[in-house]
């Protein structure tokens, strides 16, 4: 479903490099939590992902796509593939939960009828059946997190990107989400989450990516992973 192989990645010519060499192949239906220090190069690795940035070298597929080669034009068909959700929710203020969501779908062109059909189904998926009339400030944070996951949701992309999605959220909450992005990944999604938090990592045990400096130094499937390393936060 994703692949890196062999990818250096420099925002500038002279910088050191965000990510160097990285492999790494993430298959459909996996869950995989993106770990490491601040700076270490995860926020990057999403990135090229979505090809918000490029891979200086190497290879990033995702989706059956080599991403050095796709067409700009293709660029809008790869990310309806990849759904995204962050650490600082991204609504829109003057929207209500539900256009919110709706919103994604009138870009997309998708008939009104089939609108009133998904919203409430997403919302359901992140059990907010009945906050869709709600503005975002009217929602906790950890409510307007499953806003943003349900938005990512809406169009059913194959892959889920979430960048830090519980670093504004207390440990109960982040549990939650974190159960929301499980049960998700359940029902076939790949889910690729980029934390600090060492708590969900040991709580949730899936597939650990570990990056130091730009680098993998870690990458352990799911059961193996026992304790989280110093130096990762
Ligand atoms: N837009 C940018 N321009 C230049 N350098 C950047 C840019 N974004 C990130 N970097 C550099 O790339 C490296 C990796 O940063 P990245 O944001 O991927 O790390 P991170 O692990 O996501 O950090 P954090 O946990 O703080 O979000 C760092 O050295 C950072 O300074």
């Amino acid at each position: 479903m994703i692949a890196f192989e062999n990818v250096t990645m420099r925002y500038a010519k002279n910088d050191a490099p965000a990510l160097q060499d990285i492999n790494a192949e993430i298959g459909r239906g996996d869950f995989v939590f993106v770990v490491g220090a601040s700076g270490s190069g995860k926020s990057t690795l999403m990135r090229l992902i979505t090809l918000e940035r490029v891979a200086t070298t190497g290879q990033v597929l995702v989706a059956g796509h080599d991403l050095s080669t796709l067409p700009t034009r293709k660029i809008p068909m790869l990310r309806r593939q990849v759904g995204t959700v962050f650490q600082d929710f991204r609504l829109l203020s003057g929207k209500t939960v539900s256009q919110n969501i709706a919103y994604v779908l009138q870009v997309l062109g998708t008939k009104r009828h089939t609108i009133k059909q998904l919203v409430p189904e997403v919302l359901e998926l992140v059990g907010l059946e009945d906050k869709g009339r709600r503005l975002p400030h009217e929602l906790s944070g950890g409510e307007q997190q499953r806003v943003a996951i349900a938005r990512a949701m809406v169009n059913k992309p194959p892959i889920l990107l979430a960048d830090e999605p519980t670093g504004n959220l207390d440990p109960g909450t982040s549990a939650e989400i974190v159960s929301i992005l499980d049960r998700i990944n359940r029902t076939g999604t790949t889910v690729v989450m980029a934390t600090h938090d060492t708590t969900i990592v040991d709580t949730f045990r899936k597939r650990v990516i570990q990056l130091r400096d730009g680098v993998i130094v870690r990458d352990q499937a799911q059961g193996e992973y026992a304790v989280v390393e110093e130096g990762l936060v």
